[in-house]
């Protein structure tokens, strides 16, 4: 799939990026362009890693100069750079619009001048019925690629994305969290208990990212189905997998906070793709000439419902056990913890 081919990851240095440009290292890839602003983390993963196909590029998504300058001779673009933080995007929403859309924007832009061959933009379940600034910018970096695939020819730049729930175990996500609070002896601090997330690890949104690649069309999102659980039965696992009794403290829900998440919107429901695994939403192909169309009418789906964190498969505590187990970091905390006494 790779052979001989010049890969660019935007946001190349953060956690996603990290494990999808490990995946493409085992592939006979030409190189991969790590794209990202903080050169400390670029140095880190350079003396990590001293292998002679990745090349770092510092740059920044709102300026398409340094675009330009990192994507001549690339072939496929795969887009991860973001600021994705619920609480800062609520506080600094413009920064959320210059970096999630306008960069968006320029990453398209500069991938079409460069001839890119296929980009691939990663966003995020909350961009589905937005409530919070973080997810509108990701959903109007939704609208910019779908509206733009629509201006190229596929054979030129195909322009597609994915839409992917939490990741398990990310950097201050929940389960780091409440792992550090068991360790510590303290109370775990839960949120809303019957609060629902979709629980995805990081090998899975790789998947996701890889059946895009091979599989979506122009302006298509790509949806993995997932599991969910609740915030209680999540803590629930983790107590038992650690031996612990910690006592359960309820904190209440924060800044911009859904009770559940949603992969699909109901309207989305209506026209996806069912592909097993996964779903695919086809971009709404119609012109603007919405009179040519109107006449069709609606074709009676609107018992449809969305797909949830909370009407997908809720797994159960030992389910979510198994889920935990499987991520290395689970596995090397538990490993210190039950290797001291
Ligand atoms: O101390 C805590 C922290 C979180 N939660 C709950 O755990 C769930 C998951 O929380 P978290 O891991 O923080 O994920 P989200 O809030 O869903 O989203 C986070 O993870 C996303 C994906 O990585 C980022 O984009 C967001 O910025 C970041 O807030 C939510 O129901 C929270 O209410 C708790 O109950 N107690």
């Amino acid at each position: 799939m790779f052979t001989n081919k010049t890969l660019l990851i935007t946001g190349g240095t953060g956690s996603f990026g990290n494990a999808v440009m490990k995946r493409f290292l085992t592939t006979d890839v030409k190189e991969i362009r790590i794209f990202s602003r903080d050169e400390k983390k670029q140095n880190d993963m350079r003396s990590q890693f001293q292998n002679e196909k990745l090349k770092f590029y510092i740059g920044d998504v709102r300026d398409i100069a340094s675009l330009h300058d990192a994507m001549s001779e690339v072939d496929y673009v795969f887009h991860a750079a973001a600021l994705k933080q619920v609480p800062s995007c609520e506080f600094y929403p413009m920064e959320a619009v210059k970096t999630n859309v306008l960069g968006t924007e320029n990453v398209l832009n500069a991938s079409i001048r460069n001839g890119v061959k296929k980009v691939i933009c990663l966003s995020t379940d909350k961009a589905a019925y937005p409530i919070n600034a973080m997810g509108i910018s990701k959903a109007m970096m939704e609208k910019v690629f779908v509206a733009k695939s629509k201006t190229i020819s596929a054979d030129k730049t195909l322009i597609c994305g994915t839409r992917y729930g939490n990741v398990m175990a990310s950097r201050g996500s929940v389960i780091p969290i409440l792992v550090e609070q068991i360790k510590a002896g303290k109370p775990l601090t839960l949120t809303d208990p019957s609060m629902t997330r979709f629980l995805m690890n990081l090998e899975e949104a790789v998947e996701l990212v890889l059946f895009a690649f091979k599989h979506a069309k122009a302006g298509d999102i790509m949806v993995q189905k997932s599991p969910s659980s609740t915030i209680r039965d999540l803590a629930q696992a983790l107590l038992e997998l650690f031996d612990a009794s910690n006592e359960i403290r309820e904190i209440g829900t924060r800044h911009g906070e859904k009770l559940y998440e949603t992969l699909l919107t109901r309207e989305e429901h209506k026209v996806a793709v069912d592909l097993k695994g996964y779903y695919q939403i086809p971009a709404d192909n119609r012109d603007l000439n919405y009179e040519k169309y109107y006449s069709l009418g609606d074709d009676g789906g609107s018992f449809t419902s969305e797909y949830n964190s909370n009407n997908t498969k809720r797994l159960t505590v030992n389910e979510i056990k198994e889920k935990l187990l499987v991520l290395p970091y689970i596995q090397s905390e538990l490993e210190s913890l039950f290797s001291m006494h």
